[in-house]
């Protein structure tokens, strides 16, 4: 069920829906009427546009906002790289570390917390593909941080949207168009190049990112499942706006721009829209709020059924990114294997988990916090343990993962793995295939008399 039907503070107010126009000021009449760039905006407002997609974007894709500020973006002193020599999320860009591109099935033990970092020091690519300057590809990275952003920063990624999935502690959102409160079983998606700082209400904080270095999330098609389902566009939260009128503090907005930290000073606050309408801006989602469908028949159906957003490739139906999840869910099929069968994908399959344990893997080397990467075509299944308990388990409805939320970040790249994420991090596991597979029994019985070979 979902887990935020109570009253949000205030300070939290939003806006629901998915891919709506969607319009907000906090000042009542500070939104131009009937034109986006008058000659003089009411009260003195600076506006600017900020655009998500091409100009010429087709209307189905267009996603463009109209900003109503105090001061334009544009009033900074020159971006200067910052810690260069340690600071660099794009692989593409650092000649001397490799990216491994191997077919091991790879699982990694819960990844530390990290108290002395803040959000911007706390990202590390633990996977990917393609290049942010070719706007190509993916980025899969891990966070953990302790500290709150210092009060005078804000950042953005030119790099591509961010979908975050905290596992751990809040995130305290202020973005230039209003604020997110975002909690373990919630997501949010922070579009390209939209400004934030990020504050730790509860303390330290630990999830996982995945950056979309090409295009944007939408819902997925819903076929014949008809109009409703999966994620319910009006669960989705976009905030309010909400501004600060601070001109006379050093600000300074970092940027990861090409997998590189830069910064710029400015002398008022980047938090100072009062209003905005637009299709551009970020969002969150409770993933208690997915209504997750199933077979009432026989047969495991595809995992695609468990999509929250994707992120299509040119190529419809193949996409570049898909999150799914495996929420809580009755399981009704007959005679039929209910965990997910033995596959190789063309796709590859990158698993985290929130918290409880997944179904398809009760071995215990899956942990929350922990991850596992099954890339293109390597073959992976349930393990062992789990196959022997569901090939005889009774078939009468079961619930499966009450109390859990795992997820996949699914994508149609081969994905290479850091240095970081294969070495440096300390977590993979060595044992993995041996532990989760090599117990399989073989179970085959030639039935008597049979002849191989002979018709
Ligand atoms: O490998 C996994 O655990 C993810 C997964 C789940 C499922 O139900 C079907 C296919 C699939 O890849
Ligand atoms: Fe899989």
């Amino acid at each position: 069920m979902p887990s935020t039907q109570f009253a949000l503070k205030e300070k939290y107010r939003y806006l629901n829906g998915f891919n709506s126009y969607h319009e907000s000021e906090a000042i009542d009449g500070a939104l131009p009427i009937g034109a986006n760039s008058p000659q003089k905006p009411p009260y003195g407002l600076y506006a600017e546009k900020l655009s998500g997609t091409a100009f010429t974007a087709p209307r189905h894709e267009n996603q463009q906002s109209w900003l109503y500020r105090v001061l334009p973006s544009s009033a900074h002193a020159p971006y200067e790289a910052r810690e260069s020599a340690t600071y660099n999320t794009n692989p593409e860009n650092k000649p001397h570390e490799k990216i491994h591109h191997i077919p091991n099935q790879l699982r990694w033990d819960p990844f530390d917390m990290n108290e002395t970092v803040d959000w911007v020091h706390s990202l590390h690519l633990v996977a990917g593909a393609g290049d942010p300057t070719m706007k190509t590809g993916i980025g899969i990275f891990i966070f953990a941080a302790g500290k709150d952003m210092d009060p005078h920063e804000a950042f953005y990624s030119a790099d591509g949207d961010f979908l975050v999935v905290p596992q751990h502690g809040v995130l305290d959102i202020q973005t230039e168009l209003g604020r997110l409160l975002v909690r373990p079983n919630e997501i949010c998606v922070i579009p390209r190049g939209i400004r934030y700082r990020v504050m730790l209400p509860s303390g330290p904080v630990r999830g996982y990112i995945l950056e979309l270095y090409q295009g944007h999330f939408q819902l997925p098609e819903l076929g014949p499942i008809g109009s409703n389902c999966l994620a319910n566009a009006r669960d989705f939260q976009a905030p309010v706006a909400d501004f600060d009128e601070d001109t006379s503090t050093t600000w300074h907005v970092l940027s990861k721009f090409a997998g590189r930290l830069f910064s710029a000073k400015q002398s008022h606050t980047p938090f100072d829209v009062v209003a905005w309408h637009g299709l551009y801006y970020p969002y969150k989602y409770d993933l208690g709020r997915f209504n997750t469908i199933g077979s009432i028949s026989y047969d495991h159906p595809d995992p695609s059924i468990f999509t929250v957003l994707t992120a299509q490739s040119d190529h419809p139906g193949t996409a570049v990114a898909d999150f799914v999840i495996f929420p809580p869910r009755w399981l009704v099929a007959e005679d039929t294997f209910r965990p997910p069968w033995y596959h190789r994908n063309t796709m590859s399959e990158f698993m985290g988990l929130i918290h409880g344990q997944y179904d398809a893997k009760t071995g215990g080397g899956f942990q929350p916090a922990g991850a596992s990467l099954h890339n293109v075509m390597s073959a992976h299944g349930p393990d062992a343990a789990t196959h022997k308990k569901a090939s005889n388990a009774e078939l009468k409805p079961a619930k499966v993962g009450e109390g859990s939320m795992a997820f996949m970040f699914e994508s149609c790249l081969m994905v290479g793995v850091t240095e970081w994420g294969l070495k440096k991090c300390r977590k993979v596991q060595e044992d993995y295939n041996a532990e989760s597979w090599e117990g399989l029994e073989v179970r085959f019985k030639r039935p008597e008399g049979s002849k191989y070979g002979e018709w």
